[in-house]
């Protein structure tokens, strides 16, 4: 639904908009003005707020007696319950009932009051049954018939007063409001009751409805009700919009809603109201209360609502006693189907429609705005997915998050996220409205309904929100001309214990051009030495972290820091596993690779073999013919390490084209971050180009600052940095990650804006990992929703003995045979690590810690990536959790359970959407989307059916209760009157 004003809302209502704005106050959603706008979510609160207190409150709200009713709307839901009398009227609608007149009371037996009723309510959903007028008569009989709120809704004081009963006031019309608030079933339910009517006779007189005794006290009914306006539930329900409103009678009119053209030509029915194809609008049925007014004769005028005429004429017609309507039949509600004026007795009234049609009344006041009959026709037209009607796109596009959740989807389009799960399980797939999900989910979801799905990246939506304050990242500004030279990045990857680290300290240690050896006393991340080359001194830096595992993370982030791979293979070893692996990743991110062939001072080291191997790999040595550089080096003694820096500018001078701006604001990425207790935030960047200097404001990932001052990789301070220069920042406000981008802005007010909004982006992205991630408390649903079978875990203990023990246990437990089963997806000995957590994300496992704790700031990045972590320290208690889980990982047994019966009445054919069963519910209820089957003189016609759509008059239902009519469609053409839908649902039955 799209955003709604507030005096658009309250107008709805029935109520002064100060009224939805003091309610408004009272849900905590602080709305400035009448002219504000509230969003989708909160006016369907707001309309449970309006609509359900009245359902609830039903009974008494009628309308107080002695209320006068002041601003009728408001009222009404305050009002007490009224009279009996009043109840009749009370139209289910929020609408502030008028007050009930004392006269209303006079109805009692009508009684809307009687009846247990209390559920007056109008709830539309509810399928109450309340109000309906038109049920009045029937319902008056039925038991149901007691809602007397919708009476009281319904009408308006003013026609109660002109009415002159008092009581009819109750019915404080709901509103005149067209939108008004959907009485659910209710409104017209009544009529539903109408069809009841023909049922034996309704219960007559023993409602005790206000009014007069229309025994119910439905609205409809009342007899003596002034007429509601519109509103009267009863009759028409509930006060449509279009509902007329009363006006005075039009004598003419049938109360009965006139003749209602409406094709249900139920007609035949006896009192019946003719169900109206649930679904079409044009059809209603009509409202049985109006009937039971017809009798009555007061009532029967009452008819007079304009719109309602028709319930009268129905119901009326047939339950005579019923109604007795005489109440009103129909009574004067003025809205509601209540009979026209004229009409009242007769049942139908001017043409109205049928009792799912619209409202009686006269065609010109019913008449819609164009408006509300172009929505109207969008509504018929909006395809039905799983039963589910949702307006289909019209191949716009909307841009979602990357695992972004229906809730995200049903923001952008306007659509209830309930209604896309329904279908999502239509295509197959069973999601929860707020789980994130994959882009094919989300892509698959738009083309169904028809809209462009753009799924944008949290890199892309990181450069648009640069763009937003007219930065652009990633980019050197200017020409050529302001390009400059800059050193290479170096990354060093190669199998464990072929001497990565070794390399890199004994680079460290050669200096060439400093001559300085051991120079380097902190590790910051990243370094830079420098070396001659052909005379000149060229510098390289070297990323300080070896192995692919950081190259691979940076990389996973967007980021790239690194130019040239150094692959370090040992050459009594050869080529091993994570040497292929560190290939596969170089090659991935277009990095040109220099070999260092290591350990040749160890005996039977074999370098030529190493160029053999990497053939097969592709990297072919110069000397047989390739462009790879292969330098043979011992890291351990120090030799030709110069060598491979040299192979290392090269490489950089013949295959790529290193130039930055250095002339512009500093760009850069992270490299690695720490709180240190005393200096604080601590972060070591790259920079990329630009150049950075003391004093400049910077933004990195969420974290910014003014950069207070800056260190070198020998802890030296440093003015400024210019393009690949590590160095070490200190002034941000809090800590970075690693692969975190960083620019500079020019103030703190900007950094401290990109910050705060990169900060909240990143928390909705937690929150939405977090709603996916697996626990041990989670499984049983995963499960159940077949999203998974077994149970993932990744050991890790102090000891390799406790290790190897709790999987022996954990393998033990017995989860119910072949059902479930546990998976160790890892295990190990030490803290948690990184490694440790991204395995587990990647394989959905749950981390298991015995004794031990995650390093670092793990705990954290468990957190965020969705990864739980049990700690125990008794293997015993690590055996019985998982085993509980484990349990209730067992797949439920389901058994069929009966929720009701309803009988075709009649069947309408709907254009594109195929035969639509107009049926009373014979026992329990009928519940949108449940399973079905037809059957036929006692024989199974269709099996595996399922309730597509369900409709009490034009609007969609949930649930329609014993009693009431409906439209039912099951997706399924041959039907006929007299065949019976029999739903069920299936239920998960307890284990033993
Ligand atoms: N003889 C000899 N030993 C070396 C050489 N380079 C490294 N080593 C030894 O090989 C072992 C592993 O070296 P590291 O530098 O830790 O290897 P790494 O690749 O960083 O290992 P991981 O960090 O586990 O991946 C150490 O004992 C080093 O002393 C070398 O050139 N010659």
């Amino acid at each position: 639904m799209a955003k709604v004003r507030v005096y658009e809302l309250a107008k709805e209502f029935g109520v002064e908009s100060k009224v939805v704005l003091a309610k408004l106050n009272e849900m905590g959603e602080f709305v400035r003005s009448a002219s504000s706008t509230i969003e989708a979510p909160v006016v369907r609160r707001l309309k449970e707020a309006f609509n359900g207190p009245a359902e609830k409150k039903g009974g008494d709200r009628r309308p107080r007696p002695s209320e006068p009713r002041p601003r009728p709307r408001a009222e009404s839901q305050s009002s007490s319950p009224a009279p009996s009398g009043e109840s009749n009227g009370a139209a289910p609608r929020p609408g502030p009932r008028p007050g009930p007149k004392p006269a209303a009371r006079s109805g009692p037996s009508m009684g809307g009051a009687p009846k247990p009723g209390p559920k007056p309510g109008p709830r539309p959903g509810a399928g109450a049954p309340a109000p309906k007028p038109g049920p009045q008569g029937q319902s008056g009989p039925k038991p149901g018939g007691n809602r007397p709120e919708r009476g009281e809704r319904g009408e308006r004081p003013e026609r109660a007063e002109r009415s002159g009963r008092p009581e009819s006031g109750k019915g404080p019309r709901p509103g005149p409001r067209p939108a008004g608030p959907r009485p659910g079933n209710n409104p017209f339910a009544s009529t539903a009751t109408g069809m009841g009517a023909p049922k034996p006779a309704p219960r007559p007189g023993p409602r005790p409805g206000p009014q007069g005794g229309q025994g119910a006290p439905r609205p409809g009914g009342g007899s003596d009700r002034a007429p509601r306006p519109g509103g009267a539930p009863g009759a028409g329900g509930p006060p449509r919009p279009q509902a007329p409103r009363p006006q005075a009678p039009r004598p003419g009119a049938p109360g009965a809603g006139g003749p209602r053209p409406s094709p249900a030509s139920m007609g035949p029915r006896p009192g019946g109201p003719r169900p109206s194809p649930m679904n079409m609008p044009s059809s209603r049925p009509t409202p049985p209360g109006g009937a039971g007014g017809g009798r009555g004769g007061a009532g029967g005028r009452s008819g007079g609502r304009p719109g309602g005429g028709r319930g009268g004429p129905v119901g009326a017609g047939p339950r005579t006693g019923g109604g007795g309507g005489g109440a009103g039949g129909g009574g004067p509600r003025p809205g509601g189907f209540g009979g026209r004026p004229g009409g009242g007795g007769r049942g139908r009234g001017g043409g109205t429609a049928g009792a799912f049609g619209r409202p009686g009344g006269r065609p010109g006041r019913a008449r819609k705005s164009k408006k509300q009959r172009r929505q109207e026709f969008n509504d018929m037209q909006a395809p039905s997915f799983g039963g589910v009607k949702i307006p289909s796109g019209n191949g716009q596009t909307i841009r979602l998050s990357r695992g972004a959740s229906l809730s995200d989807f049903g923001d952008k389009i306007d659509v209830n996220p309930a209604s896309l799960v329904q279908v999502m399980m239509h295509l197959g797939e069973m999601v929860t409205a707020t789980q994130s999900l994959p882009d094919e989910t989300l892509q698959l979801l738009g083309e169904e309904l028809k809209y462009n799905v753009e799924v944008v990246s949290p890199e892309d939506e990181d450069r648009e929100l640069l763009e937003s304050f007219s930065i652009e990242f990633g980019e050197n500004e200017g020409g050529e001309e302001s390009l400059r030279p800059r050193p290479p990045v170096v990354t060093v990857m190669g199998h464990v214990d072929h001497g990565k680290t070794r390399l890199l300290d004994a680079i460290r240690n050669t200096n060439v051009v400093s001559g300085e050896a051991g120079g380097i006393t902190q590790h910051i991340g990243a370094y830079q030495v420098a070396t001659e080359v052909d005379g000149e001194e060229r510098k390289i830096t070297f990323i300080d972290t070896p192995g692919h595992e950081a190259f691979t993370a940076m990389r996973a982030r967007g980021a790239q820091a690194t130019d040239i791979a150094v692959l370090v293979v040992a050459a009594d070893d050869g080529v091993k596993p994570q040497t292929a692996e560190a290939i596969d990743h170089a090659k991935a991110a277009d990095v040109p690779i220099v070999v260092a062939v290591n350990k040749i001072d160890v005996e039977g080291a074999d370098p030529q073999k190493v160029r053999a191997q990497l053939t097969e790999y592709g990297l072919v040595a110069e000397e047989y013919g390739g462009d790879v550089q292969f330098v043979d080096i011992s890291a351990k003694q120090g030799t030709n390490i110069d060598g491979l820096l040299e192979a290392v500018v090269l490489t950089s001078d013949a295959a790529l084209d290193l130039r930055a701006n250095p002339y512009q604001d500093a760009q850069g990425l992270a490299i690695e971050a720490f709180l240190d207790r005393g200096r604080g935030s601590t972060a070591t960047v790259l920079v990329q180009r630009g150049t950075l200097r003391v004093g400049d404001s910077i933004v990195c990932g969420d974290a910014y600052g003014r950069v207070r001052a800056m260190l070198d990789e020998n802890g030296e301070n440093v003015e400024e940095a210019e393009p690949s220069r590590p160095v070490q920042v200190l002034g941000l406000t809090n800590v970075p990650s690693a692969g975190d981008s960083f620019l500079v802005v020019k103030d703190d007010r900007v950094a401290r804006q990109i910050a705060q909004q990169r900060e909240a982006r990143e928390r909705f992205a937690q929150q939405a990992r977090a709603s996916r991630r697996v626990t041990m408390q989670n499984w049983q649903d995963a499960l159940k929703e077949g999203e998974r079978s077994e149970l993932s875990l990744l050991l890790k203990g102090d000891m390799s003995g406790s290790v190897e023990a709790l999987e022996e246990s954990l393998l033990k437990i017995d989860a119910g045979g072949d059902e479930v089963g546990i998976r160790i997806v890892g295990r190990g000995v030490g803290a948690i690590t990184q490694n440790d957590i991204n395995l587990a994300a990647t394989s959905d496992a749950i981390i298991i810690g015995f004794n031990v704790r995650p390093e670092g700031k793990n705990s954290e990045l468990a957190d965020r990536m969705g990864v739980e972590i049990r700690y125990y320290s008794v293997i015993y208690q690590a055996i019985e959790e998982v085993e509980a889980a484990v349990k209730g990982l067992l797949k439920p047994i389901y058994e069929e359970v009966q929720l009701g019966s309803a009988e075709i009445r009649e069947v309408f054919k709907v254009p594109r959407i195929g035969n639509i069963a107009g049926s009373i519910v014979r026992d329990g209820i009928i519940r949108r989307n449940a399973k079905a089957r037809l059957i036929r003189d006692g024989v199974v016609i269709s099996d595996n059916l399922t309730v597509e759509s369900l409709r009490r008059f034009k609007d969609d239902a949930t649930e329609v209760r014993e009693g009431y009519e409906c439209g039912i469609g099951v997706g399924y053409n041959d039907i006929r009157i007299g065949d019976v839908i029999e739903t069920f649902e299936m239920q998960e039955k307890p284990r033993d």
